[in-house]
């Protein structure tokens, strides 16, 4: 049977930004934010973080260090003589959490729980702060395998869709499975592309598929285990791509549900290290995807620098 088309679905208008909807948490007198090692008591939230207004998270913590020192030199920051930009979350050893004036850079592992629970911890966090939701933006930057695409170019989410199409995230609760739509916001998309020509990275606009894992999970014949033929990959990775899927990756669709749940507006960034519809093994050498990574940052970069009037 023909599975049915949900990537045409309409996104359902967005909520009025806020980082919580939780009445529970107006009853708490006191807050801990276990994986990111703060804590309502012992920290002074407001003074740290008021000023926040773009949340970067990527999947790995070195990349998310060198994004924040990247953005030192963007932003033209001062470090204060005798000080370093140091992990704020260092005691958790789960994540890593930089903050360079407005910007704050923060690692989320791998795959839709461990970004999850990170996304819990910002919201709760901001919101602690006192930052205005209408005023944050949060932005991924990651990498994915790319279909149809010249490996090193990067797509910008116009939805993200799970491992059967569906533009939405499924959770299960109390014993029943809730649907959390994971559309992104196409005028801050259209801004973002117009910003990555002006930086000169190739970008394109597209859905993105995300799984729960990377092998079977994403098609690939080379994992541990594989039950299906190279055809049956090639017939699952072509119907992705004929309706509209431009890369694979496993936040994404955590990410855009999360969000759009807050009404905070925000987009994926993502490159592509391999074009899926060639082949499965990433064999790249690392300095030439060392360069790739940066792509998005290099974009997100000149988005906050022009967001904040910042000119060389
Ligand atoms: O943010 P990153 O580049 O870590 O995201 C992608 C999706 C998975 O987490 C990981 C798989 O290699 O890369
Ligand atoms: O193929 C890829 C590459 C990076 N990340 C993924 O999830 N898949």
């Amino acid at each position: 049977m023909e599975q049915e088309d949900f990537t045409e679905m309409e996104p359902p208008p967005s909520p009025k930004p806020s980082f919580v909807r939780n009445v529970n948490l107006a009853a708490m007198d006191e807050d801990y934010l276990y994986h990111l090692a703060l804590d309502t008591k012992h920290n002074d939230l407001k003074d740290m973080f008021r000023d926040v207004k773009f949340v970067c998270f990527g999947g790995s913590p070195g990349r998310m260090k060198a994004f924040a020192f990247y953005m030192v030199k963007q932003l033209k920051y001062k470090i204060t003589a005798g000080q370093t930009l140091e992990d704020i979350s260092k005691g958790s050893d789960r994540y890593v959490l930089y903050k360079v004036g407005p910007v704050l850079s923060v690692s989320h592992g791998m795959g839709i729980p461990s970004l999850s629970i990170l996304m819990h911890e910002i919201l709760k966090l901001l919101n602690h702060a006192g930052c205005d939701p209408g005023e944050v933006m949060f932005f991924r930057l990651g990498t994915s395998g790319g279909l149809g695409l010249e490996p090193g170019t990067v797509v910008i989410s116009e939805a993200a869709v799970d491992g059967l199409l569906r533009p939405y995230m499924e959770v299960a609760t109390l014993g029943m499975v809730i649907q959390h739509p994971a559309f992104l916001c196409p005028e801050l998309n259209k801004e973002l592309l117009e910003v990555s020509k002006s930086v000169g990275c190739q970008s394109v606009l597209g859905k993105t598929m995300c799984t729960y894992d990377f092998y079977e999970g994403q098609a690939r014949l080379d994992g541990a285990f594989c039950e299906y033929t190279e055809e049956d990959k090639r017939n699952f990775l072509k119907r992705a791509h004929a309706r509209g899927i431009a890369n694979i990756e496993m936040e994404s669709l955590c990410f855009a549900a999360m969000c759009h749940r807050t009404g905070v507006k925000s987009a994926v960034l993502c490159v592509t290290l391999l074009d899926r519809l060639q082949g499965d093994q990433i064999s790249t050498p690392h300095d030439v995807m060392e360069e790739w990574q940066c792509r998005p940052q290099r974009i997100i970069a000149e988005f906050i620098r022009k967001k904040l009037g910042i000119t060389d």
